[in-house]
């Protein structure tokens, strides 16, 4: 059935019953090693995680592990430009959970993404990307405790369709003559606009069907969470992007006051509501005014279009939601995407899920990774229907390949939510002890040892901080 591969003769298969996983005592769980410092991580995260599920359930379960194939490995494995086998992606539907260490992409040609075509090949639609703080973590941020967002990221669209033509060829040349000569001039809001005939093209479909099923999982998540954490934050660059990221937002709060119309309420609802509980005869212009500060500055044309969002929302949701019932919900707001990166440092604790699409979601989870911690601390999920793959923020790190030095906390991070997601609470918790006792006694790799005050001598090798975190787990 395989070309190359050979399962383990021990273990059971993970099935999936409604979206959620069915997991057996000794499942079958495939890995892929990953290039760069894969090298290093992978063996020390393999140790931390089955060193933990033998201290949680004394043999009572236990991963087989399934070692399966992906870039540079498996063009050793398989021949010259094999980088994805199909025996792989058997292997991870077959399976499917799987988790895997980082994969290079080369910039500016060659291949594309094998981490983006592993996410569209199994439709792993959630890329799910916790930023939370250890005790103890270095960190350039002054107050890294009040960060505990969870990132969640549309997977499959956006530019990482990978839709694209190089400037020059033949066919950038021909879309960008219909484009300027038949599409542009029919459309009267482009005016003269033309594009440059030696310009690259690259499309950014963002769907309906994406935007709300990403979200959908957003706020079933959000549903998860303690009360004070139960926000939505739609991420997006609207204002210029509108048909795209502004779409998204639409899309969003349309599912939001849809199909989760009992557990949601908007902030602008929020306002308008709160507006009539301090005053039950607020009249609709004041309550409109009250929740738009320019309102005297618009056209009356626009004034009323807020009269009547005030006006719509009285009239729908005060049985419901009024009288404060909506503080027990969940709230669902948007912010641009430009001011989100500023608003998770300065304000951190007001945001918890931010729901984005493709690229906003892969610079946002760097950059929230980078308060709590860095990269060495950045753990994530991409999340299907039918199947998941764990894998880290990170990529290959190519100058730290080989050198047994890299912090493979972020793998084994992403090994503690697939331990989650299986339902093993108790293992992932041991993961969880011992990063925080090895973090609070100052055994940590390189990129944390350098943050510390006063700065850790003589830092940890990889293989070396999976020891301490096993050895934390009798804390
Ligand atoms: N999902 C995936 O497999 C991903 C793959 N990639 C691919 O990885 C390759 C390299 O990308 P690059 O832009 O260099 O980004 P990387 O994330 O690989 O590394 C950038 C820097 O981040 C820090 N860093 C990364 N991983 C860790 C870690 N585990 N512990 C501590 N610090 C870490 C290091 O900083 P310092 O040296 O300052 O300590 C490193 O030099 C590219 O081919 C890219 O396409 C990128 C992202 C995700
Ligand atoms: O696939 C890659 O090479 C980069 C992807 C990436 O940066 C990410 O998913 O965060
Ligand atoms: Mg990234």
């Amino acid at each position: 059935m395989y070309e190359k591969l050979t399962p383990p003769t021990t273990g059971d298969r993970v099935t999936f019953k409604n979206g959620e996983p069915i997991v057996p005592d000794n499942p079958i769980i495939p890995f892929i090693r990953g290039d760069g410092t894969g090298v290093d991580i992978w063996p020390a995260s393999q140790k931390a995680i089955d060193a933990a599920v033998e201290a949680a359930y004394g043999g009572k379960r236990k991963i087989s592990w399934f070692k399966i194939y992906a870039g540079d490995e498996a063009c050793e494995e398989y021949g010259t430009y094999q980088y994805l086998p199909e025996d792989t992606n058997k292997a991870i539907a077959e399976y499917g959970i799987a988790i895997k260490g980082p994969l290079t992409t080369p910039i500016g040609g060659g291949i594309r993404s094998l981490n983006v075509a592993l996410r569209q090949i199994h439709d792993l639609y959630a890329c799910v990307r916790p930023c939370k703080y250890y005790p103890g973590t270095p960190s350039p941020h002054k107050h890294p405790e009040q960060l505990d967002v969870i990132v969640y990221r549309e997977n499959t669209e956006d530019i990482y369709l990978g839709i694209e033509w190089r400037a020059g060829t033949e066919i950038c040349e021909k879309l960008i003559d219909i484009l300027n000569t038949q599409l542009i001039p029919q459309t009267p809001e482009h005016g003269k606009k033309q594009i440059r005939m030696d310009s690259g093209i690259g499309i950014k479909p963002i769907s309906k069907t994406n935007s709300q099923r990403l979200v959908r999982r957003a706020i079933k998540h959000a549903l998860r969470l303690p009360k004070a954490k139960q926000m939505v934050t739609l991420v997006h660059k609207g204002n210029i992007m509108k048909y795209t990221e502004g779409a998204f937002r639409d899309w969003g709060y349309e599912l939001a006051t849809t199909e989760f119309r009992n557990e949601c309420v908007t902030e602008r609802e929020s306002w308008i509501l709160s507006n009539k509980e301090k005053n039950p005869d607020l009249s609709i212009e004041e309550n409109a005014r009250q929740i738009d500060p320019g309102y005297d500055a618009l056209t009356e044309e626009k004034r009323a279009v807020v009269c009547a969002e005030v006006q719509q929302v009285l009239d729908t949701i005060w049985e419901t939601h009024g009288d404060r019932k909506w503080k027990e919900k969940i709230m669902v707001n948007d912010r641009i995407a430009d001011s989100i990166f500023q608003q998770i440092q300065t304000r951190p604790d007001e945001y918890s899920i931010l729901a984005t699409m493709n690229l906003n979601g892969d610079y946002l989870s760097d950059a929230a990774a980078a308060i709590v911690g860095g990269l060495g601390m950045g753990p994530g999920a991409n999340i299907g229907d039918q199947c998941a793959i764990f894998e880290a923020t990170h990529g290959t790190a190519p100058k730290h390949a080989g050198l047994d030095r890299i912090n493979p906390g972020s793998v084994i991070l992403s090994g503690v939510m697939m331990l989650e997601y299986m339902g093993w609470q108790e293992a992932a918790d041991l993961i969880k002890k011992g990063i925080g006792g090895a973090i609070s006694n100052r055994e940590v790799t390189y990129d944390l040892a350098r943050l510390m005050e006063p700065p850790v001598e003589k830092p940890l090798k990889c293989s070396e901080f999976a020891d301490a975190i096993i050895k934390h787990f009798d804390d």
